[in-house]
């Protein structure tokens, strides 16, 4: 494995403060190089302030990050090193009366384009007509272009799905793991914690401005237990969930269901004790497993998620950072990279 310094983005005690609001809070976590990582957290966590310092947009109060080595706080290396970085925002502020292909060749003739003509198979922006006649996924799709087709080292993306229909979102997917097959570092934030699970390596989960977990997907879901189905008669039944590490018994008709967070030998030795007529393991549903980060009723080992509150702003209202705010859109109305 690549040294700290070597990484495609490193982010260390990174803090921004919007008046009282502390949006980031000390975020230290880094992103190793052909790792796809997702940026999880509930509304107002802080992740779009965190993608904003990582391309330059906001200056940060303390702490720095580095992106293919270059310091954010340095605008010339910043700048020499975005042209090997792919940037998605969450607000497309493209130019209403541009045509697509007019996005698209600004953005070329800035940073390259090598990629555009497979990409545009693959997201399909109706490229000869103007903005204002774009849908919310058409926007979307041309910003997906936009941000990989110079064939970027790093791409960095605020919630790429969002308003993609269920085809195009696979199609999304897919691509992303692609992506990863050819060596491309990915960093995204979502909300569509299906598509954490199909494609990320590793998640970094913020609340209220800090890190509260960095993880493996794949161990993630592990610690949040197998979901059992169990098809038995009513008295098996009691005796299967007075098992240790039955979590959220529901019974339906034939059965029960529950999550199971203690040792599978355990409960094979209990259902090989009953009458049991069928039996279903496997891994616990997505949203259960973040639930806990996300606020919801505790976890599978039974701990209860913190008091803290989920909202950064612990209902303050900071000043805007207006000014830096705008620096996203440039001249054209083309999204800067
Ligand atoms: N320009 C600004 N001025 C003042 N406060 C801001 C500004 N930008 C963000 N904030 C505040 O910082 C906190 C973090 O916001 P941010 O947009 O980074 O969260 P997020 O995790 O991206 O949320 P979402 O999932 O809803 O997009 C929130 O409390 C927000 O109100």
């Amino acid at each position: 494995m690549s040294g700290e310094a070597d990484r495609p983005l490193v982010v260390e005690g990174l803090t921004k403060e919007f008046g009282n609001v502390v949006a980031n809070d000390a975020v230290s976590f880094a992103v190793n190089e052909g790792e796809v990582f997702g940026f999880l957290g509930p509304n107002g966590a802080g992740k779009s302030t965190t993608i904003r310092l990582l391309l330059g947009l906001l200056k940060p109060t303390s702490g720095t990050a580095t992106v293919l080595g270059a310091d954010v706080r340095d605008e010339a290396a910043l700048t020499e090193a975005k042209r090997r970085i792919g940037y998605l925002p969450a607000h497309l502020g493209f130019a209403e009366e541009a045509t697509g292909e007019a996005v698209l060749e600004y953005h070329g003739a800035v940073k390259g384009d090598s990629r555009r003509a497979e990409l545009l198979e693959l997201f399909t922006p109706p490229v000869d007509r103007p903005i204002r006649e774009y849908s919310t996924g058409n926007k979307r799709m041309l910003g997906l272009v936009q941000a990989f087709m110079h064939d970027p080292d790093l791409v960095i993306m605020d919630e790429p799905t969002s308003g993609l229909d269920p085809l195009k979102q696979e199609a999304f997917n897919e691509f992303v793991r692609d992506e990863r097959d050819r060596g491309t570092t990915v960093f995204f934030s979502s909300h569509v914690l299906s598509e954490v699970r199909r494609v990320c390596d590793r998640v970094g989960i913020l609340r209220g401005g800090s890190v509260v977990e960095l993880e493996n997907v794949e161990a993630l879901l592990h610690r949040g237990g197998k979901h059992v189905r169990v098809h038995a008669s009513d008295a098996a039944i009691a005796t299967i969930t007075d098992l240790d590490g039955v979590v959220d018994p529901d019974r339906f008709a034939e059965g029960v269901q529950f999550i199971y967070a203690g040792g599978v030998n355990a409960l094979l030795r209990e259902l090989a004790a009953h009458d049991v007529r069928d039996v279903e393991v496997g891994e616990p549903p997505i949203e259960d497993v973040f639930a806990h980060y996300y606020g919801g009723e505790g976890t599978p080992d039974g701990s209860s998620p913190t008091e803290e509150a989920w909202d950064g702003s612990g209902g303050a209202t900071g000043e805007s950072d207006g000014a830096e705010a705008t620096s996203e859109n440039d001249g054209t109305g083309a999204t800067n990279v």
